[in-house]
């Protein structure tokens, strides 16, 4: 099985993100809702991408959010991706993807098998999706640290490229890519030692635990 992509989310300060890039993740996210422990301003996330050029992608995580915002955060931090982790339909998946010509990632909460086929819809509009756990009602649509059964998931193949993310942690990732054969692997409260805290232990951790079933 070759060894699944690491994206490490959440990052808000250069030690984090200098944690990613020695654990060899592909990838970071910023993250760009105001409600979040994790935000960044468009201005902190452009200094932190600095940083990140040519060493690691870089997402910026939005939800449901209006052009300005997209435009402001595209442009400033210079972003390589964009995951849409709020309702976007396939239209607006495709509508950002060709206005700022890079790739969408588009997030799909997950509790039952029909969440798992909304999938194919977003064929044409985004270029990969993310399956994460369905969060309770008045929470953060992510990064809760909640996992669904993984067996909806397990070697899916469907239209268009994907990732699994929800409750992934240095203890259970290796068993979450076992079970489901997932190329990708998305976590944030699971290697933190409080609510938008990075922990570089618990990253090395968890991309360590991803290596060790190459
Ligand atoms: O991280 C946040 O605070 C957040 C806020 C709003 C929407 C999504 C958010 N995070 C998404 C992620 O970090 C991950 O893609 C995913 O949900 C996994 O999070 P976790 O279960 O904490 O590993």
């Amino acid at each position: 099985m070759p060894t699944a992509a690491i994206k490490i989310c959440g990052i808000s300060t250069g030690d984090s993100l200098e944690a990613a890039i020695r654990g060899r993740a592909a990838h970071v996210g910023f993250v760009f809702f105001a409600r979040s422990p994790r935000a960044v301003s468009p201005a902190q996330a452009a200094q932190l991408s600095d940083r990140a050029a040519g060493r690691i992608g870089r997402v910026g995580l939005f939800v449901d959010a209006d052009d300005a915002l997209l435009a402001d955060a595209v442009g400033a931090a210079r972003l390589d991706a964009l995951q849409l982790h709020g309702s976007e339909t396939p239209e607006r998946a495709a509508q950002l993807r060709a206005r700022f010509g890079i790739p969408v990632w588009k997030a799909l909460s997950v509790a039952a098998a029909a969440d798992v086929a909304r999938a194919d819809a977003y064929a044409g509009a985004a270029d990969l999706v993310l399956f994460d756990a369905k969060t309770p009602k008045g929470t953060l649509p992510g990064g809760m640290g909640l996992s669904f059964d993984w067996g909806l998931v397990a070697n899916w193949k469907g239209p268009l490229a994907w990732g699994l993310a929800g409750g992934l942690d240095p203890a259970n990732v290796a068993e979450a890519i076992r079970v489901t054969g997932t190329p990708l692997v998305d976590t944030s409260s699971g290697v933190e030692s409080a609510p938008g805290v990075k922990d570089e232990e618990r990253i090395a951790a968890f991309c360590a635990a991803v290596r060790s079933i190459a």
